[in-house]
């Protein structure tokens, strides 16, 4: 099934595009189709889950997405550039440049505070932090009087919103994450859900999460689902219940 933006009559281009994007790991009697042909089309400014069974191809396609895995055939666009005809420097450059990421396990850098952490990627970038945005991002995810802390000194809820400063303070094309609230207890997973919402709609940010959780997927506009390793169908405006009503009949 063709899910783009192109097709559904939004005439702005994607933030991130994938054309027949196909992963095949390994070879011969041991290769396994994680991806078959996958088209769809990430808006710029919206929120989008990604959905499906364990082993559907989440991981992978976000991978794929986010210059982290090559593709066995097919286009991966982000913004105008083909990410597929870029070589390893350029390549590395456009994810520094244009994409932040929020992992399960938070990654951040023990020995640094909150504050060093968060402007770790645009230091590293040799830019300036854009002070103003900088204000108003850790007004938003609270975090204005925990910035002196490491991360030992903090929860986990308080770590992944420091993961979001993080991701939000480069002003990515686009933010993926990976399971954002998956090591969260529920108060915090909400919490940190609610700032990336509020990213979507104050900053205007793009972002796509792999979730396994309904209640996480349905803070996004719209969730789309994979099942053995192609998109099968979407939902906009979802709510937990159909989400969860749509991953019980692909899992039947
Ligand atoms: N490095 C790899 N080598 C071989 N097979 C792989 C590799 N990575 C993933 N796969 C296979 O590709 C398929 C898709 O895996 P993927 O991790 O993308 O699924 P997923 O939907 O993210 O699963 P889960 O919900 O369990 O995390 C699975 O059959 C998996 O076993």
């Amino acid at each position: 099934m063709t899910v783009t933006g192109a097709e559904t009559g939004r005439r702005t281009m994607p933030a991130v595009a994938a054309k027949g994007v196909t992963k095949i790991y390994g070879h011969g009697d041991a290769a396994v189709h994680a991806l078959r042909g996958v088209d769809v089309g990430f808006d710029t400014g919206a929120f989008t889950a990604i959905m499906g069974p364990s082993g559907s191809g989440k991981s992978t396609l976000m991978h794929c997405l986010a210059g982290l895995d090559t593709v066995t055939e097919g286009e991966v666009r982000i913004g105008d550039v083909d990410i597929t005809r870029l070589g390893d420097k350029r390549l590395t450059l456009l994810r520094r440049d244009r994409v932040g990421f929020i992992f399960q396990a938070f990654n951040l850098l023990p020995t640094l505070t909150a504050e060093q952490n968060i402007r770790l990627p645009v230091d590293i970038a040799g830019r300036q932090v854009d002070q103003e945005l900088f204000d108003t991002v850790i007004g938003t995810v609270g975090l204005a009087d925990r910035l002196g802390h490491r991360p030992s000194e903090l929860s986990g809820g308080q770590q992944q919103r420091v993961a979001v400063a993080r991701a939000l303070i480069s002003k990515p094309q686009v933010i993926f994450a990976d399971e954002p609230t998956g090591n969260l207890d529920s108060r915090s997973g909400a919490e940190v859900l609610s700032f990336l919402r509020t990213s979507v709609r104050d900053l205007h940010q793009t972002i796509v999460m792999v979730t396994h959780d309904p209640v996480a997927a349905s803070y996004a506009d719209r969730v789309v689902f994979l099942r053995d390793g192609a998109l099968v169908t979407e939902l906009a405006a979802p709510t937990p219940q159909t989400v969860l009503d749509t991953l019980l009949k692909l899992e039947a």
